[in-house]
């Protein structure tokens, strides 16, 4: 007999960003999508998407909502975390050219250099080979691209873009430098939603039927 799949509930930080096409990529990729303002909308999620945006805004914002720390207690404490564009900066241990004032939540053993395909009149569109994506080239989005300069060696490269990686993971956590919510393809998405699933599965197990880390807040 099939177990039926899950429905994980996936938050969208929302404070800045293209939040819309991220909720509509969740929901047709299987999962139950929320918008995330405040930390009791984040405790009720079993993963997350920070979106494309202004990181240097969205940092700013996190910290006056109160949100920047229960950020990091979730991801260390292994919640699946998938950030876009402004979202990979949110999600790099270091920026190479911060703005001032601006933090990360950190995570991901990298060091990314923001605008660094150029500016907003040199956005382009590539195709490229994602491991991890089955069914052919995905098409990335480029605009006011980050790129990643470094990583350590928990980091594993999924695609890169004239040499310079543009697409990462580590552990629960996923980045592009791209943005699939605007190109109506939801592999990405759905690659995120399954790693949101099996982490789950597996924090259900280590509790005994609850899922872990997801408090009694109701998140919608
Ligand atoms: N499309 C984007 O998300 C642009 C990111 C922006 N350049 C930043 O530094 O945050």
């Amino acid at each position: 007999m099939s177990v039926p799949e899950t429905t994980p509930v996936i938050g969208v930080f929302a404070l800045q960003g293209d939040v819309r096409e991220h909720l509509a990529a969740l929901r047709s990729s299987g999962a139950e999508p929320v918008a995330v303002r405040r930390p009791g909308e984040l405790a009720g999620c079993d993963g997350l998407v920070i979106p494309g945006g202004e990181s240097t805004t969205m940092s700013k914002l996190a910290v006056s909502f109160g949100l920047m720390e229960p950020l990091r207690a979730r991801v260390r404490s292994g919640m699946p975390v998938y950030g876009t564009c402004a979202g990979m900066i949110m999600l790099a241990d270091k920026i190479l050219d911060p703005r001032s004032g601006q933090e990360t939540v950190g995570g991901i053993d990298m060091i990314v250099r923001r605008n660094a395909f150029g500016r907003q009149n040199e956005s382009f569109e590539a195709a490229l080979d994602l491991a991890g994506v089955p069914g052919g080239p995905v098409e990335g989005v480029f605009i006011r691209a980050p790129w990643v300069e470094s990583t350590g060696a928990g980091v594993e490269v999924l695609a890169s873009y004239d040499g310079h990686p543009v697409a990462v993971r580590q552990g629960s956590l996923l980045a592009t430098a791209f943005h699939p919510e605007l190109t109506g393809d939801h592999r990405v998405h759905a690659l995120f939603t399954a790693m949101v699933r099996t982490a789950g599965e597996s924090g259900r197990e280590a509790s005994g039927g609850r899922i872990s880390g997801v408090g009694s807040v109701d998140c919608r």
